[in-house]
Protein backbone atom coordinates (compact mmCIF):
# COMPACT_ATOMS: atom_id res chain seq x y z
CA UNK A 1 0.00 0.00 0.00
CA UNK A 2 1.34 3.31 -0.89
CA UNK A 3 -0.11 6.79 0.08
CA UNK A 4 -1.98 8.53 -2.36
CA UNK A 5 -0.96 12.14 -1.14
CA UNK A 6 2.77 10.98 -1.84
CA UNK A 7 1.77 9.13 -5.34
CA UNK A 8 0.12 12.84 -6.00
CA UNK A 9 3.61 14.32 -5.99
CA UNK A 10 4.06 17.18 -8.75
CA UNK A 11 -0.02 16.51 -10.68
CA UNK A 12 -1.48 20.14 -11.18
CA UNK A 13 -4.64 19.44 -9.63
CA UNK A 14 -7.78 21.90 -10.03
CA UNK A 15 -9.86 20.55 -6.73
CA UNK A 16 -9.56 17.91 -4.29
CA UNK A 17 -12.86 16.31 -2.57
CA UNK A 18 -12.26 13.85 0.07
CA UNK A 19 -8.80 12.52 1.99
CA UNK A 20 -5.78 12.15 0.11
CA UNK A 21 -4.31 10.77 3.18
CA UNK A 22 -5.27 7.47 2.54
CA UNK A 23 -3.45 4.50 1.08
CA UNK A 24 -4.05 2.70 -1.84
CA UNK A 25 -3.03 -0.66 -3.71
CA UNK A 26 -2.16 0.14 -7.57
CA UNK A 27 -3.20 2.85 -9.99
CA UNK A 28 -5.29 1.42 -12.96
CA UNK A 29 -6.30 3.41 -15.95
CA UNK A 30 -8.53 0.59 -17.44
CA UNK A 31 -11.88 -0.29 -15.09
CA UNK A 32 -11.97 -3.66 -16.00
CA UNK A 33 -8.45 -3.98 -13.71
CA UNK A 34 -9.83 -2.16 -10.81
CA UNK A 35 -9.51 -3.79 -7.61
CA UNK A 36 -9.81 -2.84 -3.84
CA UNK A 37 -8.06 -0.02 -2.79
CA UNK A 38 -7.10 1.00 -6.34
CA UNK A 39 -6.99 4.30 -7.60
CA UNK A 40 -8.92 4.98 -11.19
CA UNK A 41 -7.24 7.29 -13.56
CA UNK A 42 -10.18 8.62 -15.84
CA UNK A 43 -8.57 9.42 -19.65
CA UNK A 44 -10.64 10.89 -22.35
CA UNK A 45 -9.26 8.36 -25.17
CA UNK A 46 -9.86 8.44 -28.80
CA UNK A 47 -12.61 5.28 -29.05
CA UNK A 48 -14.19 5.90 -25.56
CA UNK A 49 -14.20 8.19 -22.33
CA UNK A 50 -12.84 6.39 -19.35
CA UNK A 51 -15.35 9.25 -17.26
CA UNK A 52 -18.03 7.01 -18.33
CA UNK A 53 -16.39 4.30 -16.23
CA UNK A 54 -15.72 5.82 -12.87
CA UNK A 55 -18.90 4.41 -11.37
CA UNK A 56 -17.70 0.78 -12.23
CA UNK A 57 -14.54 1.22 -11.11
CA UNK A 58 -16.15 2.48 -7.64
CA UNK A 59 -18.00 -0.77 -7.80
CA UNK A 60 -14.84 -2.98 -8.08
CA UNK A 61 -13.26 -1.59 -5.33
CA UNK A 62 -11.63 1.56 -6.29
CA UNK A 63 -11.12 4.19 -3.71
CA UNK A 64 -9.72 7.29 -5.63
CA UNK A 65 -11.03 8.54 -8.88
CA UNK A 66 -8.43 10.99 -10.65
CA UNK A 67 -10.31 12.54 -13.40
CA UNK A 68 -10.32 16.10 -15.61
CA UNK A 69 -14.38 16.31 -14.92
CA UNK A 70 -15.90 15.30 -11.85
CA UNK A 71 -18.91 13.47 -11.92
CA UNK A 72 -22.37 14.89 -10.97
CA UNK A 73 -23.18 12.89 -8.08
CA UNK A 74 -20.09 12.47 -5.92
CA UNK A 75 -20.02 9.05 -4.04
CA UNK A 76 -19.49 8.71 -0.55
CA UNK A 77 -16.28 7.78 1.19
CA UNK A 78 -14.35 8.02 -2.38
CA UNK A 79 -11.80 10.74 -2.87
CA UNK A 80 -12.09 12.41 -5.92
CA UNK A 81 -9.25 14.50 -7.64
CA UNK A 82 -9.72 17.01 -10.07
CA UNK A 83 -6.72 16.97 -12.50
CA UNK A 84 -5.76 19.52 -15.69
CA UNK A 85 -4.45 16.45 -17.92
CA UNK A 86 -5.06 13.23 -16.82
CA UNK A 87 -2.47 11.64 -19.03
CA UNK A 88 0.13 13.94 -17.48
CA UNK A 89 -1.00 12.88 -14.22
CA UNK A 90 -1.26 9.31 -14.85
CA UNK A 91 2.41 9.71 -16.11
CA UNK A 92 3.47 11.39 -12.71
CA UNK A 93 1.72 9.02 -9.93
CA UNK A 94 3.21 6.09 -12.09
CA UNK A 95 6.61 7.29 -11.84
CA UNK A 96 6.01 8.65 -8.24
CA UNK A 97 4.37 5.18 -7.62
CA UNK A 98 7.66 3.32 -8.61
CA UNK A 99 9.68 5.79 -6.64
CA UNK A 100 10.93 7.45 -10.19
CA UNK A 101 13.27 4.85 -11.84
CA UNK A 102 14.29 6.73 -14.37
CA UNK A 103 16.57 8.97 -11.89
CA UNK A 104 18.04 5.81 -10.52
CA UNK A 105 19.40 4.89 -14.73
CA UNK A 106 20.52 6.90 -17.77
CA UNK A 107 17.33 7.10 -19.57
CA UNK A 108 18.03 8.10 -23.48
CA UNK A 109 15.19 7.77 -25.92
CA UNK A 110 14.82 8.06 -29.68
CA UNK A 111 12.46 10.11 -31.95
CA UNK A 112 12.06 9.77 -35.57
CA UNK A 113 9.70 8.37 -38.13
CA UNK A 114 12.36 5.80 -39.19
CA UNK A 115 15.50 4.24 -37.24
CA UNK A 116 14.34 4.14 -33.60
CA UNK A 117 14.11 0.21 -33.35
CA UNK A 118 17.59 0.17 -35.10
CA UNK A 119 19.25 3.22 -33.10
CA UNK A 120 17.73 1.79 -29.74
CA UNK A 121 18.31 -1.94 -30.13
CA UNK A 122 21.82 -1.11 -31.51
CA UNK A 123 22.78 0.86 -28.11
CA UNK A 124 21.95 -1.93 -26.68
CA UNK A 125 23.98 -4.35 -27.58
CA UNK A 126 27.05 -2.05 -27.88
CA UNK A 127 26.77 -1.09 -24.26
CA UNK A 128 25.85 -4.73 -23.15
CA UNK A 129 28.95 -5.27 -25.03
CA UNK A 130 30.88 -3.01 -23.63
CA UNK A 131 30.35 -4.73 -20.23
CA UNK A 132 26.96 -2.74 -18.81
CA UNK A 133 23.84 -4.05 -17.24
CA UNK A 134 21.73 -2.36 -19.87
CA UNK A 135 17.98 -2.26 -20.41
CA UNK A 136 15.78 -1.79 -24.13
CA UNK A 137 12.05 -0.64 -24.54
CA UNK A 138 11.48 -1.32 -28.50
CA UNK A 139 8.74 -2.46 -30.51
CA UNK A 140 10.24 -5.45 -31.34
CA UNK A 141 10.68 -6.98 -27.18
CA UNK A 142 11.82 -5.49 -24.00
CA UNK A 143 15.18 -5.98 -22.12
CA UNK A 144 15.92 -5.95 -18.70
CA UNK A 145 19.43 -6.89 -18.75
CA UNK A 146 19.01 -10.23 -19.83
CA UNK A 147 15.62 -10.89 -19.47
CA UNK A 148 13.15 -10.45 -22.46
CA UNK A 149 9.34 -9.13 -22.18
CA UNK A 150 7.26 -9.10 -25.74
CA UNK A 151 6.73 -5.78 -26.62
CA UNK A 152 2.83 -4.29 -27.20
CA UNK A 153 3.78 -1.15 -28.08
CA UNK A 154 6.57 0.96 -29.37
CA UNK A 155 6.37 3.25 -26.39
CA UNK A 156 4.00 1.58 -23.60
CA UNK A 157 1.84 3.40 -21.19
CA UNK A 158 3.74 5.51 -18.38
CA UNK A 159 2.86 2.86 -15.60
CA UNK A 160 4.40 0.08 -17.63
CA UNK A 161 7.22 2.12 -18.78
CA UNK A 162 8.12 2.91 -15.03
CA UNK A 163 7.29 -0.63 -14.05
CA UNK A 164 10.12 -2.10 -16.40
CA UNK A 165 12.49 0.98 -15.16
CA UNK A 166 11.60 -0.12 -11.68
CA UNK A 167 12.75 -3.41 -12.66
CA UNK A 168 15.82 -2.28 -14.31
CA UNK A 169 16.67 -0.44 -11.49
CA UNK A 170 16.61 -3.36 -9.01
CA UNK A 171 18.57 -4.96 -11.35
CA UNK A 172 21.88 -2.65 -11.07
CA UNK A 173 20.74 -1.61 -14.83
CA UNK A 174 23.06 1.79 -15.70
CA UNK A 175 21.64 2.74 -19.39
CA UNK A 176 18.85 1.92 -20.84
CA UNK A 177 17.19 3.09 -24.28
CA UNK A 178 13.93 3.54 -25.44
CA UNK A 179 11.60 4.62 -28.77
CA UNK A 180 9.82 7.37 -28.00
CA UNK A 181 6.53 7.53 -30.74
CA UNK A 182 4.81 10.44 -31.12
CA UNK A 183 1.52 8.74 -30.17
CA UNK A 184 3.65 8.06 -26.80
CA UNK A 185 4.72 11.82 -26.52
CA UNK A 186 0.95 12.92 -27.65
CA UNK A 187 -0.46 10.85 -24.66
CA UNK A 188 1.80 11.94 -22.49
CA UNK A 189 3.15 7.85 -21.88
CA UNK A 190 6.79 9.47 -21.69
CA UNK A 191 5.93 12.57 -19.36
CA UNK A 192 7.95 12.75 -16.02
CA UNK A 193 10.79 10.64 -17.15
CA UNK A 194 14.24 11.65 -16.40
CA UNK A 195 15.96 11.49 -19.37
CA UNK A 196 19.87 11.71 -20.19
CA UNK A 197 19.34 12.11 -23.64
CA UNK A 198 17.25 12.55 -26.61
CA UNK A 199 18.04 11.80 -30.27
CA UNK A 200 16.09 12.67 -33.50
CA UNK A 201 16.31 10.31 -35.95
CA UNK A 202 14.52 12.18 -38.94
CA UNK A 203 10.65 12.96 -40.00
CA UNK A 204 8.51 12.06 -42.64
CA UNK A 205 5.51 10.93 -43.53
CA UNK A 206 3.43 8.78 -41.13
CA UNK A 207 0.40 8.63 -38.84
CA UNK A 208 -1.37 11.65 -40.10
CA UNK A 209 -4.53 9.82 -39.56
CA UNK A 210 -3.70 10.65 -35.76
CA UNK A 211 -1.64 13.83 -35.89
CA UNK A 212 -4.01 15.54 -39.12
CA UNK A 213 -0.60 17.34 -40.27
CA UNK A 214 2.94 17.20 -41.07
CA UNK A 215 3.07 20.12 -39.04
CA UNK A 216 1.27 18.74 -35.86
CA UNK A 217 3.14 15.72 -36.30
CA UNK A 218 6.31 17.74 -35.98
CA UNK A 219 5.37 19.32 -33.11
CA UNK A 220 4.66 16.56 -31.19
CA UNK A 221 8.29 15.25 -31.89
CA UNK A 222 9.43 18.77 -30.92
CA UNK A 223 7.54 18.68 -27.42
CA UNK A 224 9.71 15.56 -26.45
CA UNK A 225 12.83 17.74 -26.83
CA UNK A 226 11.42 20.76 -25.23
CA UNK A 227 10.85 18.85 -22.25
CA UNK A 228 14.48 17.72 -21.58
CA UNK A 229 16.50 18.99 -18.69
CA UNK A 230 20.02 21.38 -18.97
CA UNK A 231 21.47 17.85 -17.60
CA UNK A 232 20.40 16.34 -20.63
CA UNK A 233 22.12 15.68 -24.50
CA UNK A 234 20.08 16.13 -27.25
CA UNK A 235 21.30 14.87 -30.73
CA UNK A 236 19.73 15.58 -33.89
CA UNK A 237 20.11 14.49 -37.40
CA UNK A 238 21.02 18.05 -39.15
CA UNK A 239 20.94 16.64 -42.82
CA UNK A 240 17.19 16.45 -41.90
CA UNK A 241 15.72 19.86 -41.69
CA UNK A 242 13.09 19.33 -39.04
CA UNK A 243 16.67 18.19 -36.99
CA UNK A 244 17.25 22.06 -36.12
CA UNK A 245 13.30 22.42 -35.22
CA UNK A 246 13.83 20.15 -32.70
CA UNK A 247 16.29 21.99 -30.73
CA UNK A 248 14.75 25.22 -31.25
CA UNK A 249 13.23 25.23 -27.20
CA UNK A 250 15.72 22.62 -25.61
CA UNK A 251 17.39 23.42 -22.38
CA UNK A 252 19.47 19.94 -23.46
CA UNK A 253 22.78 20.38 -24.61
CA UNK A 254 22.51 20.74 -28.53
CA UNK A 255 24.75 17.90 -30.87
CA UNK A 256 24.53 17.31 -34.04
CA UNK A 257 25.41 14.58 -36.89
CA UNK A 258 25.11 14.69 -40.49
CA UNK A 259 26.73 13.24 -43.96
CA UNK A 260 25.68 16.16 -45.84
CA UNK A 261 26.54 19.13 -44.07
CA UNK A 262 28.78 20.43 -41.17
CA UNK A 263 28.04 18.96 -38.10
CA UNK A 264 29.43 17.61 -34.94
CA UNK A 265 29.39 14.09 -35.71
CA UNK A 266 29.91 13.31 -39.33
CA UNK A 267 30.51 10.91 -41.40
CA UNK A 268 31.41 9.91 -45.42
CA UNK A 269 30.31 7.15 -46.89
CA UNK A 270 33.28 5.11 -48.23
CA UNK A 271 32.15 1.88 -49.53
CA UNK A 272 28.14 1.31 -49.56
CA UNK A 273 27.62 -2.59 -51.18
CA UNK A 274 26.03 -5.85 -49.54
CA UNK A 275 28.41 -6.81 -47.38
CA UNK A 276 28.25 -3.39 -45.09
CA UNK A 277 29.23 0.15 -45.16
CA UNK A 278 32.77 1.71 -44.78
CA UNK A 279 32.68 5.03 -43.12
CA UNK A 280 34.66 8.09 -42.58
CA UNK A 281 33.79 9.32 -39.27
CA UNK A 282 35.09 12.58 -37.38
CA UNK A 283 38.58 10.86 -38.58
CA UNK A 284 38.10 7.53 -38.25
CA UNK A 285 37.60 4.47 -40.21
CA UNK A 286 34.47 1.96 -39.23
CA UNK A 287 33.72 -1.04 -41.13
CA UNK A 288 29.91 -1.88 -40.52
CA UNK A 289 28.06 -5.16 -41.66
CA UNK A 290 24.53 -2.84 -41.70
CA UNK A 291 23.42 -1.58 -45.20
CA UNK A 292 22.44 1.35 -46.80
CA UNK A 293 22.83 5.09 -46.34
CA UNK A 294 20.36 5.05 -43.78
CA UNK A 295 22.06 3.10 -41.68
CA UNK A 296 25.18 5.88 -42.20
CA UNK A 297 23.15 7.79 -39.76
CA UNK A 298 21.90 5.45 -37.63
CA UNK A 299 25.90 4.39 -37.33
CA UNK A 300 26.25 7.94 -36.80
CA UNK A 301 23.60 8.38 -33.60
CA UNK A 302 25.16 5.39 -32.29
CA UNK A 303 28.65 6.66 -31.75
CA UNK A 304 27.85 9.46 -31.03
CA UNK A 305 25.60 8.84 -27.99
CA UNK A 306 28.15 6.24 -26.87
CA UNK A 307 30.65 9.09 -26.78
CA UNK A 308 28.01 11.21 -24.88
CA UNK A 309 27.52 8.49 -22.70
CA UNK A 310 31.58 8.05 -21.69
CA UNK A 311 32.49 5.49 -23.60
CA UNK A 312 35.88 4.94 -25.25
CA UNK A 313 35.62 5.99 -28.94
CA UNK A 314 38.13 3.43 -30.11
CA UNK A 315 36.49 0.58 -27.83
CA UNK A 316 32.80 1.73 -29.19
CA UNK A 317 34.29 1.63 -33.17
CA UNK A 318 35.75 -1.89 -32.07
CA UNK A 319 31.84 -2.84 -31.24
CA UNK A 320 30.10 -1.09 -33.29
CA UNK A 321 31.76 -2.89 -36.37
CA UNK A 322 30.69 -6.15 -35.18
CA UNK A 323 26.77 -5.19 -34.99
CA UNK A 324 24.37 -7.34 -36.93
CA UNK A 325 21.37 -5.85 -38.36
CA UNK A 326 18.20 -5.85 -36.36
CA UNK A 327 15.65 -8.51 -36.69
CA UNK A 328 13.65 -7.87 -39.59
CA UNK A 329 15.28 -4.55 -40.84
CA UNK A 330 17.62 -5.49 -43.83
CA UNK A 331 17.47 -9.49 -42.59
CA UNK A 332 18.43 -10.81 -46.09
CA UNK A 333 19.28 -14.89 -47.24
CA UNK A 334 20.72 -16.12 -50.27
CA UNK A 335 19.31 -19.31 -51.56
CA UNK A 336 21.24 -22.14 -53.11
CA UNK A 337 20.48 -20.52 -56.39
CA UNK A 338 21.74 -17.68 -55.50
CA UNK A 339 18.69 -15.32 -55.11
CA UNK A 340 18.39 -12.70 -52.52
CA UNK A 341 15.49 -12.29 -50.36
CA UNK A 342 15.51 -8.93 -47.93
CA UNK A 343 12.70 -8.95 -45.41
CA UNK A 344 12.75 -5.24 -44.09
CA UNK A 345 10.05 -3.32 -41.80
CA UNK A 346 10.05 -0.74 -44.36
CA UNK A 347 6.07 0.85 -43.90
CA UNK A 348 6.39 4.38 -44.46
CA UNK A 349 7.17 6.12 -47.90
CA UNK A 350 10.45 7.19 -47.15
CA UNK A 351 11.88 3.76 -45.47
CA UNK A 352 10.53 1.90 -48.62
CA UNK A 353 12.27 4.60 -50.94
CA UNK A 354 15.40 4.66 -49.11
CA UNK A 355 15.51 0.55 -48.93
CA UNK A 356 14.65 0.08 -53.07
CA UNK A 357 16.91 3.13 -53.52
CA UNK A 358 20.14 0.79 -51.31
CA UNK A 359 19.34 -1.95 -52.72
CA UNK A 360 19.30 -0.29 -56.43
CA UNK A 361 22.86 1.06 -55.91
CA UNK A 362 24.11 -2.03 -55.09
CA UNK A 363 22.14 -4.64 -57.87
CA UNK A 364 23.65 -4.61 -61.61
CA UNK A 365 21.23 -3.59 -63.82
CA UNK A 366 20.35 -7.76 -64.94
CA UNK A 367 19.54 -8.23 -62.20
CA UNK A 368 15.67 -8.43 -60.94
CA UNK A 369 14.10 -6.72 -58.19
CA UNK A 370 10.56 -7.77 -57.36
CA UNK A 371 9.63 -6.17 -54.45
CA UNK A 372 6.26 -7.79 -51.93
CA UNK A 373 4.35 -4.74 -50.01
CA UNK A 374 1.27 -4.43 -48.40
CA UNK A 375 -0.18 -1.27 -45.96
CA UNK A 376 -1.74 -1.85 -42.50
CA UNK A 377 -5.47 -1.25 -42.06
CA UNK A 378 -6.53 0.94 -39.64
CA UNK A 379 -3.28 3.25 -39.78
CA UNK A 380 -3.07 6.66 -42.49
CA UNK A 381 -4.34 5.99 -45.57
CA UNK A 382 -2.58 8.75 -47.57
CA UNK A 383 0.80 6.75 -47.27
CA UNK A 384 -0.89 4.00 -49.08
CA UNK A 385 -0.51 5.62 -52.82
CA UNK A 386 2.74 7.01 -52.11
CA UNK A 387 3.85 3.68 -51.09
CA UNK A 388 2.81 2.07 -54.15
CA UNK A 389 4.05 5.20 -56.35
CA UNK A 390 7.50 4.48 -54.72
CA UNK A 391 7.43 0.54 -54.88
CA UNK A 392 6.46 0.71 -58.41
CA UNK A 393 8.39 3.10 -59.93
CA UNK A 394 11.96 1.61 -57.87
CA UNK A 395 11.45 -2.01 -58.56
CA UNK A 396 11.34 -4.04 -61.94
CA UNK A 397 8.24 -5.93 -60.62
CA UNK A 398 5.86 -5.35 -57.58
CA UNK A 399 3.45 -7.68 -56.03
CA UNK A 400 1.02 -5.60 -53.57
CA UNK A 401 -0.16 -7.61 -50.90
CA UNK A 402 -1.96 -7.54 -47.86
CA UNK A 403 0.02 -6.43 -44.63
CA UNK A 404 -2.28 -6.46 -41.17
CA UNK A 405 -5.13 -5.30 -42.82
CA UNK A 406 -7.11 -5.22 -38.88
CA UNK A 407 -10.20 -4.06 -39.21
CA UNK A 408 -10.26 -3.17 -42.95
CA UNK A 409 -11.15 -5.00 -46.16
CA UNK A 410 -7.74 -5.95 -47.57
CA UNK A 411 -9.03 -5.38 -51.44
CA UNK A 412 -9.73 -1.64 -50.52
CA UNK A 413 -5.94 -1.27 -48.96
CA UNK A 414 -4.73 -2.77 -52.23
CA UNK A 415 -6.93 -0.41 -54.20
CA UNK A 416 -5.63 2.64 -52.59
CA UNK A 417 -1.98 1.23 -53.00
CA UNK A 418 -3.02 0.93 -56.58
CA UNK A 419 -3.59 4.50 -56.94
CA UNK A 420 -0.60 5.49 -56.66
CA UNK A 421 1.66 3.61 -59.97
CA UNK A 422 1.97 5.66 -62.59
CA UNK A 423 0.45 4.72 -65.72
CA UNK A 424 3.74 3.50 -67.25
CA UNK A 425 4.28 1.52 -64.55
CA UNK A 426 1.47 -0.42 -64.47
CA UNK A 427 2.51 -3.42 -66.57
CA UNK A 428 5.30 -3.72 -63.92
CA UNK A 429 2.22 -4.57 -61.14
CA UNK A 430 -0.15 -7.59 -59.93
CA UNK A 431 -2.22 -7.90 -56.77
CA UNK A 432 -2.62 -11.07 -54.96
CA UNK A 433 -4.28 -10.48 -51.71
CA UNK A 434 -3.15 -13.66 -50.16
CA UNK A 435 0.36 -12.35 -48.65
CA UNK A 436 1.62 -16.29 -48.27
CA UNK A 437 0.63 -16.57 -51.87
CA UNK A 438 2.41 -13.25 -52.87
CA UNK A 439 5.49 -14.11 -51.32
CA UNK A 440 5.71 -17.75 -52.97
CA UNK A 441 4.43 -15.55 -56.51
CA UNK A 442 7.71 -13.36 -56.06
CA UNK A 443 10.15 -16.64 -55.58
CA UNK A 444 8.64 -17.99 -58.62
CA UNK A 445 9.24 -15.18 -60.30
CA UNK A 446 12.89 -14.85 -59.59
CA UNK A 447 15.83 -16.59 -61.33
CA UNK A 448 19.11 -16.35 -60.67
CA UNK A 449 20.49 -12.76 -58.67
CA UNK A 450 16.96 -11.46 -58.68
CA UNK A 451 16.15 -10.07 -55.85
CA UNK A 452 13.41 -10.18 -53.57
CA UNK A 453 12.26 -7.30 -50.95
CA UNK A 454 9.34 -7.97 -48.94
CA UNK A 455 8.49 -5.35 -47.06
CA UNK A 456 6.05 -3.62 -44.29
CA UNK A 457 6.18 -6.51 -41.55
CA UNK A 458 9.91 -7.01 -40.74
CA UNK A 459 10.25 -8.80 -37.44
CA UNK A 460 6.80 -9.22 -37.19
CA UNK A 461 5.66 -12.97 -36.55
CA UNK A 462 1.82 -12.84 -36.95
CA UNK A 463 -0.59 -11.13 -39.25
CA UNK A 464 -3.46 -9.24 -37.54
CA UNK A 465 -7.11 -9.78 -39.30
CA UNK A 466 -10.36 -8.53 -37.29
CA UNK A 467 -8.67 -8.46 -34.03
CA UNK A 468 -7.35 -11.77 -34.37
CA UNK A 469 -3.32 -12.54 -34.79
CA UNK A 470 -2.64 -15.67 -36.80
CA UNK A 471 0.89 -16.97 -37.50
CA UNK A 472 3.30 -15.29 -40.03
CA UNK A 473 6.72 -14.79 -40.38
CA UNK A 474 8.02 -13.20 -43.67
CA UNK A 475 11.28 -14.70 -43.71
CA UNK A 476 10.15 -18.29 -42.50
CA UNK A 477 7.75 -18.69 -45.23
CA UNK A 478 9.98 -16.77 -47.93
CA UNK A 479 12.86 -19.13 -47.02
CA UNK A 480 10.08 -22.31 -47.05
CA UNK A 481 9.73 -21.30 -50.77
CA UNK A 482 12.56 -20.93 -52.06
CA UNK A 483 14.18 -24.46 -50.72
CA UNK A 484 10.83 -25.84 -52.03
CA UNK A 485 11.13 -24.42 -56.37
CA UNK A 486 15.25 -25.36 -55.89
CA UNK A 487 14.98 -27.58 -59.28
C1 LIG B 1 -4.65 5.32 -30.90
C2 LIG B 1 -3.90 4.98 -29.65
O1 LIG B 1 -2.73 5.25 -29.56
N1 LIG B 1 -4.58 4.36 -28.68
C3 LIG B 1 -3.97 4.05 -27.38
C4 LIG B 1 -4.84 4.65 -26.30
O2 LIG B 1 -6.08 4.06 -26.40
P1 LIG B 1 -7.41 4.90 -26.65
O3 LIG B 1 -7.17 6.35 -26.43
O4 LIG B 1 -7.97 4.48 -27.96
O5 LIG B 1 -8.33 4.27 -25.49
P2 LIG B 1 -9.90 4.12 -25.49
O6 LIG B 1 -10.25 2.74 -25.87
O7 LIG B 1 -10.53 5.27 -26.18
O8 LIG B 1 -10.19 4.22 -23.91
C5 LIG B 1 -10.02 5.43 -23.18
C6 LIG B 1 -9.77 5.08 -21.74
O9 LIG B 1 -10.91 4.39 -21.21
C7 LIG B 1 -10.48 3.25 -20.53
N2 LIG B 1 -11.56 2.24 -20.52
C8 LIG B 1 -12.05 1.72 -21.68
C9 LIG B 1 -13.05 0.76 -21.63
C10 LIG B 1 -13.52 0.29 -20.39
O10 LIG B 1 -14.37 -0.58 -20.26
N3 LIG B 1 -13.01 0.85 -19.27
C11 LIG B 1 -12.04 1.81 -19.29
O11 LIG B 1 -11.60 2.27 -18.24
C12 LIG B 1 -9.25 2.81 -21.30
O12 LIG B 1 -8.41 1.97 -20.50
C13 LIG B 1 -8.58 4.15 -21.59
O13 LIG B 1 -7.80 4.57 -20.49
O14 LIG B 1 -4.31 4.33 -25.03
C14 LIG B 1 -4.18 2.93 -24.79
C15 LIG B 1 -3.59 2.75 -23.38
O15 LIG B 1 -2.36 3.38 -23.26
C16 LIG B 1 -3.27 2.30 -25.83
O16 LIG B 1 -3.15 0.90 -25.62
C17 LIG B 1 -3.86 2.55 -27.21
O17 LIG B 1 -2.98 2.03 -28.16
C18 LIG B 1 -3.61 1.34 -29.27
C19 LIG B 1 -3.83 -0.14 -28.89
C20 LIG B 1 -2.73 1.42 -30.51
O18 LIG B 1 -2.88 0.65 -31.45
N4 LIG B 1 -1.82 2.35 -30.56
C21 LIG B 1 -0.90 2.53 -31.68
C22 LIG B 1 -1.48 3.37 -32.78
C23 LIG B 1 0.33 3.20 -31.08
O19 LIG B 1 0.31 3.72 -29.97
N5 LIG B 1 1.42 3.19 -31.86
C24 LIG B 1 2.58 3.87 -31.40
C25 LIG B 1 3.57 4.21 -32.47
C26 LIG B 1 3.86 3.36 -33.63
C27 LIG B 1 4.92 3.98 -34.55
O20 LIG B 1 5.55 5.00 -34.25
O21 LIG B 1 5.10 3.45 -35.63
C28 LIG B 1 3.28 3.07 -30.29
O22 LIG B 1 3.98 3.72 -29.49
O23 LIG B 1 3.13 1.84 -30.27
N1 LIG C 1 17.74 6.26 -40.23
C1 LIG C 1 16.83 5.81 -41.09
N2 LIG C 1 16.31 6.63 -42.05
C2 LIG C 1 15.38 6.20 -42.91
N3 LIG C 1 14.91 4.94 -42.95
C3 LIG C 1 15.37 4.08 -42.03
C4 LIG C 1 16.35 4.47 -41.05
N4 LIG C 1 16.62 3.41 -40.27
C5 LIG C 1 15.83 2.41 -40.71
N5 LIG C 1 15.09 2.79 -41.78
C6 LIG C 1 14.07 2.03 -42.53
O1 LIG C 1 12.89 2.06 -41.75
C7 LIG C 1 12.50 0.73 -41.39
C8 LIG C 1 12.06 0.74 -39.93
O2 LIG C 1 13.22 0.95 -39.14
P1 LIG C 1 13.10 0.92 -37.58
O3 LIG C 1 12.32 -0.24 -37.18
O4 LIG C 1 14.47 1.09 -37.00
O5 LIG C 1 12.24 2.27 -37.38
P2 LIG C 1 11.27 2.71 -36.22
O6 LIG C 1 11.44 4.19 -36.13
O7 LIG C 1 11.56 1.94 -35.00
O8 LIG C 1 9.81 2.33 -36.74
P3 LIG C 1 8.42 2.25 -35.84
O9 LIG C 1 7.83 3.61 -35.92
O10 LIG C 1 7.58 1.25 -36.49
O11 LIG C 1 8.79 1.87 -34.45
C9 LIG C 1 13.71 -0.15 -41.63
O12 LIG C 1 13.33 -1.45 -41.91
C10 LIG C 1 14.38 0.57 -42.78
O13 LIG C 1 13.74 0.24 -43.99
N1 LIG D 1 4.28 0.98 -35.45
C1 LIG D 1 3.66 0.98 -36.76
C2 LIG D 1 3.96 -0.33 -37.37
C3 LIG D 1 3.38 -0.56 -38.74
C4 LIG D 1 3.72 -1.92 -39.23
C5 LIG D 1 2.86 -2.39 -40.35
N2 LIG D 1 3.16 -3.79 -40.54
C6 LIG D 1 1.38 -2.20 -40.04
O1 LIG D 1 0.83 -3.09 -39.42
O2 LIG D 1 0.82 -1.16 -40.42
C7 LIG D 1 2.17 1.27 -36.64
O3 LIG D 1 1.55 0.74 -35.72
O4 LIG D 1 1.68 2.06 -37.43
MG1 LIG E 1 10.27 0.92 -33.76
Amino acid sequence: MKALKDILYKVSMNAVSGDTGISISNIQFDSRKVENDDVFVAISGTQVDGHNYIFKAIKLGAKAIVCENLPEDLANGITYIQVVNSNEALAYMASNYYGNPSENLKLVGVTGTNGKTTVTSLLYRLFKEAGYKVGLLSTVKIMVNNQTYNATHTTPDSLTINSYLNEMSDEGVEFCFMEVSSHGIHQSRTHGLTFAGGIFTNLSHDHLDYHNTFAEYRDVKKQFFDGLGKEAFALVNIDDKNGLVMLQNTDAKKYTYALKTYADYRAQIMENQFSGLLLKLNGNELWSKLIGNFNAYNLLAIYATSELLGLDNHESLRLISQLESVSGRFEYLVSDEKITAIVDYAHTPDALKNVLETINSIRTKNEDLITVVGCGGDRDTTKRPKMGHIASALSTKVIFTSDNPRTEDPAKIIEDIEAGVEPQNFKKTLSIENRDQAIKTACQMASANDIILIAGKGHETYQEINGVRIDFDDFEIVQKYLKQLQK
